[in-house]
């Protein structure tokens, strides 16, 4: 390393020096010894603490974009501060590489989906390489090879033998010109995305999970992760949806000759019913299509429309009156009208429901369609009347009204009374219920876990047996034709009854890839060949201390994985309640969108000067969201790298904004971080070694700083810790050579080491020290010198300033009394006297009264 002087230089001048970092030869360099040395592979045993630290596993969906960068580049600071600071880190990355957008493609290209995906892997993997990060990959999966999905479907069994697994008749979305079952997110208003058809609700039989079994476990459980940030719990919270309410029993009213039976989660608004729903599947409903042709088109009719609770939000509320009537439960002589509504699923509560349409929505939409009545039950602020005008429900809190016994009680004790009266009368009982449903797990696609069950027409659903796992994809298939490829293949479906030894058939239903996503950082932990995991292994890394990942998986993924982590305990597979101890959901990288003329996605790099690069054709620019495969807005990190080196681009990922927050990407700025590693280098490389003498504001400069940086990034904040290092860096600069600018110096090459790995390996290379800066230790700091040691201290004379001074710091009130005193400002004002009373807070204030 060529030693200069320590003259200080602009930072301009810097980049034009000869000696310019060279970060692409670097990069090159430091990542192949890693890769060679092992370094990031985690040891089971070191003995030294453990730390888990882990970001979502991406799906392979082609190439990796900034809003991966972003992710990983903080989870890679965190695991390689953790291994600075004596930890044992675990920091693995795998693929997430069954699901549709595989299918896809084998559609629309022809290509085998595990042609596909595994090309996408090698793509991204060599990318995620290239940015540097501390991975163990020698821990690497992918959910779509037989020696992670094997293992998946014995922890499938085993749930299933311990009772946690069921089959089912459930509504799927059928698509009647495709012939095919379509996945909610392939339903787009109703219509069949590839097809346009108007989808069908259809019954299949499915798989379930029961996660309902652990629904209060899984609230209650909310309580002990204190470091998940308080949005996703209220999430999930609200996900699982704990409520108490009433099943209660309307009396019919002739000619209809049984009660209808109905939940409802707010019994307090009892008078303000106005009609009875019931499901197109419900008995009454049946009976009196068998009879009556009109009622019987319109159960046809009900069948279309989607099953997500979305689409049942959304589409028109279609009812049909029956012509039945039933009675009010306190009031003999009030009757109600029975409509049979689309919008009342046979499968949730009672398939029934009471329509209360001024406090809700739903009911208010049916109610205006058909002229019933909308009465005020619930006073909204001062407003009380029973007349409720308007087509937006109340759903607020408030006293209730126009009630009879109940006028005057909040909602919740007026739910209360209403329990009570029914419980007492014996036409109602008091339970809780759950929004939550148990989770179906079938999915009717190609691209998955294949359920490892046999049908035998004789037996029933028999498990696969465990010597037969895996059941392996077969690959000859084809796409040539809509479904699911497994149905339709010649020979892979046959199989003996392990049971009877009869001819039966495989399941050809495969697993929702949530599942696939609910266990894979067990496997991470431990990977034997013979079985899932090693308990006792995986139990010395779990729970992940730090999961990392967007806030999109707040819901789904995250309680999956806490169901799954639950489910394994309850069958006393391993022991722990709770997979992930701390959570951070980072904010997404954001960028426009665009579309072609003719309606297409197309990628920032198709479009030049608002056209289309190939046709020439005006784009229409759309929405700033969050960067994705799906929107095609994606910005490849590859060329930034090959242009600025990977230390450039994680800084600039780190600086730019708080990272809980969404970031817009712009190229704008990177040049910036690629200017500042470039001066990190000058100072690393341009440092005179070993010149006396001690600058004290440095030293106080940097132990602040390694305390400060080290605090940011534990609680990953970390534009807070680049701010910090800038600062020491201009201090640095700024100071004449001395033994503390050159112990500076060094410590700052390890400060930096997380995020610009590269630059800092090279300089500690340079410097001529021992093994690798990835495995050094984080600098210590002496607390001594965290505090400023002097204070400025406002003097008074009856409440109002009139001098300050400078003291050291911590003296006492009668040292701190006698300087001020002893001010000349002070004793001109007092001129003689002696003050009434003396005030001293120590380290701040000093007031006479005189
Ligand atoms: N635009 C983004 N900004 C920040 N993080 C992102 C962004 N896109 C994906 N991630 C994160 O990357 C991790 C892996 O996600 P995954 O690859 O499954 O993303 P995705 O949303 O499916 O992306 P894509 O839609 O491009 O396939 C998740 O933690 C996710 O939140």
């Amino acid at each position: 390393m060529p030693a200069t002087s320590g003259a200080r230089r602009s930072p301009a001048d810097l980049t034009i020096m000869a000696s310019r970092y060279n970060a692409l030869k670097s990069d090159a360099a430091w990542q192949a010894i890693w890769d060679e040395r092992g370094t990031f592979a985690a040891r089971d045993d070191s003995g030294k603490p453990h730390a888990y630290v882990l970001e979502m596993f991406p799906y392979p969906s082609g190439k990796i974009h900034m809003g991966h960068v972003r992710n990983y580049t903080m989870g890679d600071v965190l695991a390689r501060y953790r291994r600075m600071t004596g930890h044992e880190v675990l920091h693995p990355m795998g693929w997430d590489a069954f699901g549709m957008p595989a299918e896809n493609a084998a559609m629309d290209k022809g290509v085998h989906p595990g042609t596909w995906t595994r090309a996408n892997i090698a793509t991204m993997k060599a990318q995620l390489k290239r940015l540097g990060f501390a991975l163990d990959w020698s821990r690497e999966l992918a959910t779509c090879e037989p020696d992670y999905y094997g293992h998946e479907q014995a922890l499938f069994l085993d749930l299933f033998a311990g009772g946690l697994v069921y089959r089912k008749e459930s509504s799927v979305n059928w698509d009647p010109v495709d012939m095919t079952v379509l996945a909610n997110e392939q339903v787009i208003d109703g219509k069949g995305w590839r097809s346009g058809a108007t989808v069908e609700k259809r019954k299949l039989n499915q798989w379930f999970l029961k996660i309902t079994d652990f629904a209060d476990e899984l609230l209650d459980g909310l309580g002990d992760l204190a470091h998940w940030p308080d949005k996703v719990k209220l999430m999930q919270e609200n996900w699982i949806g704990r409520s108490r309410g009433l099943t209660f029993r309307f009396a019919p009213v002739v000619p209809l000759d049984q009660p209808i039976e109905v939940y409802s989660t707010r019994p307090d608004t009892i008078f303000g019913a106005s009609f009875v729903a019931i499901a197109a599947d419900h008995p009454v409903a049946q009976e009196l299509a068998s009879r009556d042709p009109d009622a019987a088109a319109f159960i046809e009719r009900c069948k279309e429309g989607g099953t997500t609770a979305a689409e049942l939000e959304t589409q028109e509320k279609l009812g049909f009156d029956t012509g039945y009537a039933v009675q009010h439960p306190f009031d003999a002589d009030w009757t109600l009208p029975v409509y049979i509504a689309n919008f009342v699923l046979m499968d949730y509560g009672t398939g029934a429901v009471m329509g209360v349409p001024a406090h809700d929505q739903r009911d208010l939409d049916f109610a205006r369609k058909y002229a019933l009545d909308v009465t005020r039950v619930v006073a909204e602020g001062d407003t009380v009347d029973p007349v409720f005008a308007g087509d937006t429900a109340y759903t607020g809190p408030g006293r209730i009204v126009n009630s009879r016994f109940l006028d005057g009680l909040s909602v919740d004790e007026a739910k209360g009374q209403v329990i009570a009266r029914a419980e007492a009368e014996g036409w109602g009982s008091g339970s809780t219920v759950y929004r939550l449903r148990d989770w179906g797990v079938s999915r009717q696609r190609y691209w998955g876990t294949p359920i490892p069950i046999i049908h035998c027409d004789a037996c029933g659903a028999v498990p696969v047996p465990r010597e037969q796992l895996p059941v392996v994809l077969p690959e000859d298939v084809s796409f040539d034709i809509p479904g699911n490829p497994l149905d339709r293949h010649p020979t892979w479906r046959h199989i003996p009854c392990p049971s009877c030894g009869g001819d039966a058939a495989r399941e050809t239903d495969t697993l929702d890839t949530f599942v696939d996503s609910s266990w894979y950082f067990i496997r991470f932990a431990s990977q034997p060949d013979d079985k899932p995991f090693d308990r006792s292994v995986a139990e010395k890394w779990l729970p992940v201390g730090q999961y990392i990942g967007g806030v999109e998986h707040a819901i789904l993924h995250l309680l999956y994985a806490r169901f799954w982590t639950r489910a394994l305990r309850h069958i006393g597979k391993l022991d722990m309640a709770e997979p992930f101890a701390g959570l951070f959901t980072q904010g997404m990288v954001t960028h426009a969108t665009f579309r072609s003329d003719d309606g297409r996605w197309l990628n920032p790099d198709e479009v030049t000067d608002g056209k289309e690069t190939a046709t020439g054709l005006p784009v229409t620019i759309g929405r700033v969201e969050k960067m994705s495969k799906s929107k095609k807005n994606t910005v490849d990190p590859e060329p930034i790298v090959d242009q600025y080196g990977a230390d450039a681009v994680r800084w600039f990922m780190l600086s730019d904004s708080p990272p809980e927050r969404d970031l817009e990407w712009s190229e704008n700025g990177i040049e910036g971080s690629w200017r500042f590693v470039q001066r990190l280098w000058r100072l690393f490389d341009g440092d005179a070694v070993g010149e006396a003498g001690s600058d004290v504001p440095l030293d106080r400069k940097l132990h602040q700083t390694i305390a400060g940086v080290g605090a940011d990034i534990e609680a990953l904040q970390f534009n807070k810790a680049v701010a910090k290092l800038y600062e020491l860096v201009n201090a640095i600069e700024r100071a004449q050579p001395s033994a503390s600018r050159t112990a500076a110096i060094r410590a700052a090459m390890l400060l930096v080491a997380p995020m610009v790995p590269h630059l800092a390996e090279e300089a500690w290379a340079a410097i001529g020290r021992e093994g690798l800066i990835a495995d050094a230790d984080w600098p210590t700091f002496d607390p001594a010198l965290l505090v400023e040691d002097e204070v400025t201290i406002a003097i008074q004379v009856n409440g109002k300033l009139r001098d300050t001074l400078v003291l050291p710091k911590g003296q006492s009130k009668a040292e701190i009394e006698a300087a001020a005193l002893a001010s000349d400002k002070i004793v001109r004002l007092l001129d003689g006297q002696t003050p009434r009373k003396v005030i001293v807070v120590p380290d701040r204030l000093v007031n006479l009264v005189a």
